[in-house]
């Protein structure tokens, strides 16, 4: 039985890099054979689209709860098309809730052969992989591998010089990608327009065993998730350096947090030209995950980004107190937290599984397409979305994101978004905090949009003066970006635009020009994601209504709102008159919400 749980651990692992292959014959804990685990995967996947129909027509997964649409797929599979069937004792719960609907899906499988109009199975079995091929060939035509250089550790003239010494430049992303050829083992290079130190190499490229690789001097990570820490920190030279401390609060695994170091590396190497640069502590990141947090730590580690970053292993960003001293100094956040994952895509040579959504799911109006590898466990998701306070998650995290791709409904997908919504808005209360971004790799409205919002319409916005960062104000590369927010869902299936939607009516056309967009499918070589950033206008801090805190602790604070003239607190009560109660005792309180 540990085959299919190994399988499944094995799909929805972290990317590590390496061959698919080799993941598998170097992963340690798996308790059945790495051979049996690779073929079942790989025989599976060829099979997807038709297990899947044939899951969801016979929809087991509505009446088989301890099945999810992945373990699901990979037993049909042996169920119905191995010779030795299910792999696990006649009497496992696992093998009953399959031969439990025997009967309904053979006929389900039968109806599927049928449908392509094939007599035999060997004719099925060729219409499939035919069907199959034409819908992966499109996907890893426009998905480069995308590398961006680490600063810290190395420069882009650096690499160029050595790693991608012998790599022949090309002018276009497609040209990445020529018909028929062995792409992966071309050396051809694309240097990105849009995001600066990022390349990105034919899809297959595998750095793994490469110097520059092991030792950090180049980190694989996707373009989308490049955008938020260069919204946040943006073209800066020696004359405009960022100035103030960082907090990355949603930071596992830990793209993000090194893209930060890496940026600010760079602006600091130019400062001190002539000068050793000396790095200073100047990232808090952190991850309410204990688990994700470790390898938060390591990915710091091996960036070389230890003497810039201190890392908060399983601190819940929601319950940092943004008037502890030690953050007094924080001027910019970047919350990049759990999300639906909608916007994922496959992004290396794992087999991409199309899976069987539960009937709950094919119905929802926001449901999302149908999935992709993807972490499983929707009861990870759903405990995540409706806690408060993060639940450690046990399903095996993928890449940056932990929750499950598409499986969710409008209420999960609510709550998710009011969590979001939450952890910006606590964002955007830290006392010298000037810029926020937030994003998502979600594709959904409710998750991206709708929360910027809320987050604009929130009481913490307008006292203290918030906005969003104009598409004018956007660094360069990102200012050239052409997808920007949008007004109405797409049809997961066809793409098309839905009906307006009332959550975003408030946004104005600048508004959604100030958001960022990618999209799956289209030819810039990304998943779908969002990122859009906050700001406090100079001019909004010296007329600013700042909501203080009467007691350190946020959870029991009780906010007073004092106004705030050219820089100094106005000690006028609520009233007007100086004389309020409630404002006499906290006369002693230190000065904590005003912005620059
Ligand atoms: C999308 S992932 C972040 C990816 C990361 N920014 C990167 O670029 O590598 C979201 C992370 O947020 C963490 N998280 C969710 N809620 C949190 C909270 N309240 N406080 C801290 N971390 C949280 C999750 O554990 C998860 O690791």
């Amino acid at each position: 039985m540990s085959l299919y749980f190994d399988a499944v651990a094995i799909l929805t692992a972290p990317s590590t890099g390496g061959s698919f292959k080799s993941r598998i014959y170097n992963a340690r804990n798996l308790r059945a054979s790495p051979a049996q685990i690779y073929a079942l995967i790989i025989e599976a996947s060829k099979w997807d689209r038709v297990l899947a129909e044939v899951i969801e027509k016979s929809d087991i997964l509505s009446v088989e709860r301890k099945l999810t649409p992945l373990l699901a797929l990979l037993l049909v599979y042996d169920h119905l098309l191995s010779k030795k069937g299910i792999a696990a004792p006649a009497a496992h719960p696992i093998r009953q809730a399959v031969e439990r609907h025997k009967v309904r899906l053979k006929a389900e499988f039968t109806k599927a052969r049928v449908r392509r109009g094939c007599a035999s199975v060997d004719q099925f079995k060729a219409a499939v992989l035919k069907e199959k091929r034409e819908a992966d060939g499109t996907n890893q035509f426009v998905y480069p591998r995308w590398v961006r250089v680490n600063n810290i550790r190395s420069s882009l003239d650096e690499q160029l010089r050595t790693t991608f010494a012998d790599y022949e430049r090309v002018d276009s992303l497609a040209a990445l990608a020529a018909p028929d050829d062995d792409r992966s083992k071309r050396k051809l290079l694309y240097l990105d327009p849009n995001i600066p130190d990022l390349v990105a190499v034919p899809f297959g490229a595998d750095f793994t065993s490469s110097s520059a690789y092991k030792n950090g001097e180049i980190i694989l990570q996707d373009k989308a998730s490049c955008f938020p820490a260069y919204l946040l920190l943006g073209d800066r030279d020696a004359k405009n350096a960022w100035q103030g401390d960082l907090v990355d609060g949603c930071a596992a695994p830990g793209n993000k947090t090194t893209h930060m170091a890496s940026i600010l590396a760079q602006q600091q190497k130019q400062m001190q030209q002539d000068r050793q640069w000396n790095p200073q502590k100047q990232i808090f990141s952190m991850d309410a995950s204990k688990l994700r947090s470790k390898t938060l730590q390591k990915m710091v580690s091996l960036a070389g980004a230890d003497p810039m970053v201190t890392v908060l292993q399983g601190q819940d960003f929601l319950a940092l107190d943004p008037d502890d001293p030690q953050y007094e100094n924080v001027t910019g956040l970047l919350l990049d937290p759990s999300c639906s994952g909608s916007g994922i895509v496959g992004r290396d040579d794992v087999p991409q599984l199309t899976l069987p959504r539960p009937k709950l799911v094919q119905s929802a109006k926001a449901g999302g397409k149908k999935r992709k590898r993807g972490a499983e466990n929707h009861d990870d998701a759903d405990e995540l979305a409706s806690n408060v306070t993060l639940a450690e998650p046990s399903a095996a995290p993928s890449d940056e994101n932990d929750i499950p791709t598409g499986t969710m409904d409008n209420e999960r997908l609510t709550k998710l978004s009011n969590l979001q919504a939450r952890i910006v808005e606590h964002a955007l209360s830290f006392p010298s905090a000037t810029h926020v971004t937030y994003s998502t790799c979600s594709v959904h409205l409710i998750e991206n949009e709708a929360v910027v919002a809320r987050l604009l319409a929130s009481d913490v916005a307008r006292e203290r003066g918030w906005r969003l960062l104009r598409r004018e104000e956007q660094p360069d590369g990102l200012r050239r970006w052409i997808h920007r927010g949008v007004r109405r869902d797409r049809d997961p299936d066809t793409g098309a635009e839905l009906q307006d939607d009332e959550s975003v009516s408030a946004l104005t056309e600048k508004d959604l020009e100030a958001c960022l967009r990618c999209w799956s499918g289209d030819s810039e070589g990304l998943g779908g994601f969002f990122v859009a950033g906050f700001v406090r206008d100079a001019e909004a801090s010296h007329t600013t209504l700042v909501t203080q805190s009467v007691s350190k602790s946020p959870a029991k604070s009780t906010p007073r709102t004092l106004k705030v003239e050219h820089g100094k607190e106005n000690t006028k009560t609520k009233n007007g008159t100086g004389n309020d109660s409630e404002e006499d005792d906290d006369e002693d309180e230190e000065w904590s919400g005003f912005s620059d």
